[in-house]
């Protein structure tokens, strides 16, 4: 049997993935995702946009600095500013990419480019130069090929590979594509392009219809060997192509596919809920590979036909993806060693002793009101000690909350706000109104709540409450998680978290603030 291509995985969970409106994550976040990445295996983590702002900047060169195992990637547009900065960005990496793009569909170069075709494979052309000039390892992307005429794509593939680009990108940019039409387009453009060979075909798909892990799949077939995709299908919009699904479609399809990646993938599930505990966006339950459901079986029928063989109904085993892996039963028994030793199972890993200490003091607070301890709980715990940062500006030191049928409900919280305790009051239709009232009447920070949601952690009555708040002020959006076995106290954490988030953007403080 001849031996499969390989597939290489571009993840772009920090870039495409950031886009998504309220996913910003702060330096520390995005170096915690590329080593979940890294322990997962992808060949490529495009960091960000080095261009976009310092912080991103930052955070791409820290990744460089950090991540030795994957190649670490910037993007950038076909101008020399983007492209300087984004080498700038990933020198400190043992293997760092540049990723330039520019756009060739018909409306996109005249309406928002204002350039001719030639004038753009002109600017291409220049672009994959200079970036060579900093680097072996570039990449070039044609923005919405999926809009784009055949011809043209074929043009300035050709003349980008002349220029000395390693990879070519055809994204779908606005899910534009139908897998069987979108293969074809792919098959095409490998056949005619003349110097095809000397390059590496990926794609890069959008899920406006729904279809990005279809249509990525279908270029798979007819000859990309490298895929762009993001952890949980995270995304600009309807989201990209998501990793998990993608990666074990080809590993559970071999018989269809004639290449393999060499994603790890006991870590999906762990990187899944890392990336929906940091950005505040929750997996849905039905959600493949990593949703709650997707290895749960309801009905009798199926139910007796996994007991009487577990193949009548799983196209996989829960545990190759990361569920429930765990040997360890942890409880209020359970000491710091083996505490220590299932974070480091779940890719956790903290960088000083006081913080592992301070997560081991949570884990018994919740071991008090929680018989079992599930790994889902440890990842909150790890998120809640990960964010309180020193530069955090707000935190909760105690609250109280008065709810009683026909009494308007009232919340007193005592603050800590730039180092100094304030107590404050508020009422409200429910607890959680009056519980955001009440740090609103300190904080006043103008703000829209744009999304609440709370979501059980894990099954049970007592399981933990992981709410996400998600705040705008000025068009800029952040999103606030927070956990507790009490999902008042676990608004409250989220609140403050979307406040400390906008705070680094700076923060108005009421002139009445009420000092203790
Ligand atoms: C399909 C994608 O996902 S592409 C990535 C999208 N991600 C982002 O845009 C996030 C980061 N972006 C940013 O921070 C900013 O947009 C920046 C820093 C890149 C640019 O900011 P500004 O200089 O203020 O430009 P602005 O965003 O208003 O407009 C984009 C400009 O880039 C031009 N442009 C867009 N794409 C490209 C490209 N690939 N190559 C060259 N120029 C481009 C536009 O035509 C426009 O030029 P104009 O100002 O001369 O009309
Ligand atoms: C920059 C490119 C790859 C992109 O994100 C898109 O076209 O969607």
């Amino acid at each position: 049997m001849s031996a499969k291509d390989h597939l290489v995985i571009f993840d772009t969970t920090l870039r495409d993935g950031e886009q998504s409106p309220g996913a910003t994550m702060n330096k520390a976040e995005k170096l915690r995702i590329a080593k979940a990445l890294e322990k997962l295996r992808v060949d490529v983590i495009e960091a960000g946009f080095a261009i976009a702002s310092e912080g991103d900047f930052e955070a791409v060169k820290s990744i460089a600095e950090t991540i030795k195992e994957s190649t670490v990637c910037s993007l950038a547009r076909a101008v020399d500013v983007d492209i300087d900065r984004a080498a700038e960005a990933i020198r400190p990496a043992e293997r760092g990419r540049i990723h330039t793009f520019i756009a060739t569909s018909p409306i996109h170069m005249q309406y928002k480019l204002m350039l001719s075709p030639d004038e753009v494979i002109e600017q291409a052309v220049r672009a994959v130069k200079r970036a060579r000039s900093h680097v072996d390892d570039v990449e070039f992307s044609c923005e919405d090929a999926g809009r784009s005429e055949l011809d043209f794509l074929c043009r300035i593939i050709e003349a980008a590979i002349d220029a000395g680009a390693r990879t070519i990108n055809i994204p779908d940019t606005v899910g534009y594509a139908i897998p069987e039409q979108f293969g074809e387009t792919i098959r095409q453009i490998i056949h005619r392009v003349p110097n095809a060979d000397k390059a590496i075909f990926s794609v890069h798909c959008h899920n406006d219809l729904g279809l990005a892990v279809s249509n990525s799949l279908a270029a798979v077939m007819n000859g990309a060997r490298q895929v762009e995709c993001t952890i949980n299908g995270l995304g600009e919009r309807a989201g990209n192509a998501s990793l998990e699904e993608i990666v074990m479609a080809v590993r559970t399809r071999q018989d269809l596919f004639d290449v393999e990646t060499r994603i790890d993938a006991q870590h999906i599930v762990p990187a899944s809920r890392l990336v929906s505990t940091i950005t505040g966006f929750p997996v849905q339950p039905n959600k493949a590979i990593v949703g709650a459901n997707a290895f749960a079986h309801e009905s009798g029928i199926h139910q007796d036909g996994v007991i009487k063989h577990r193949e009548t109904y799983e196209i996989m085993r829960a545990q190759d993806v990361g569920w429930h892996t765990n040997s360890l039963v942890m409880g209020k028994h359970s000491g710091r060693n083996a505490f220590r030793t299932r974070l480091k199972e779940l890719g956790i890993e903290f960088e000083t002793e006081s913080e592992l200490n301070e997560a081991f003091s949570r884990f018994k607070a919740l071991a008090d009101l929680k018989h079992e301890i599930f790994d889902e709980d440890l990842q909150a715990i790890a998120s809640d000690t990960l964010q309180s940062e020193e530069d955090a500006r707000f935190s909760l030191v105690c609250m109280k909350v008065c709810s009683e049928t026909g009494v308007v409900p009232r919340a007193s919280l005592t603050l800590l706000m730039d180092g100094r305790e304030h107590k404050v009051e508020g009422e409200g239709s429910g607890p959680v109104d009056a519980t955001f009232r009440a740090i609103e009447s300190l904080v006043d920070s103008g703000c829209n709540l744009q999304l609440y949601s709370v979501n059980a952690i894990t099954s049970g009555t007592d399981a933990q409450g992981e709410v996400t708040v998600r705040l705008e002020r000025g068009g800029r959006i952040v999103n606030g998680v927070g956990a507790d076995t009490d999902i008042v106290i676990a608004s409250a954490k989220a609140y403050i978290e979307a406040l400390n988030q906008i705070s680094r953007g700076g923060v108005r403080q009421h002139p009445q603030a009420a000092d203790v």
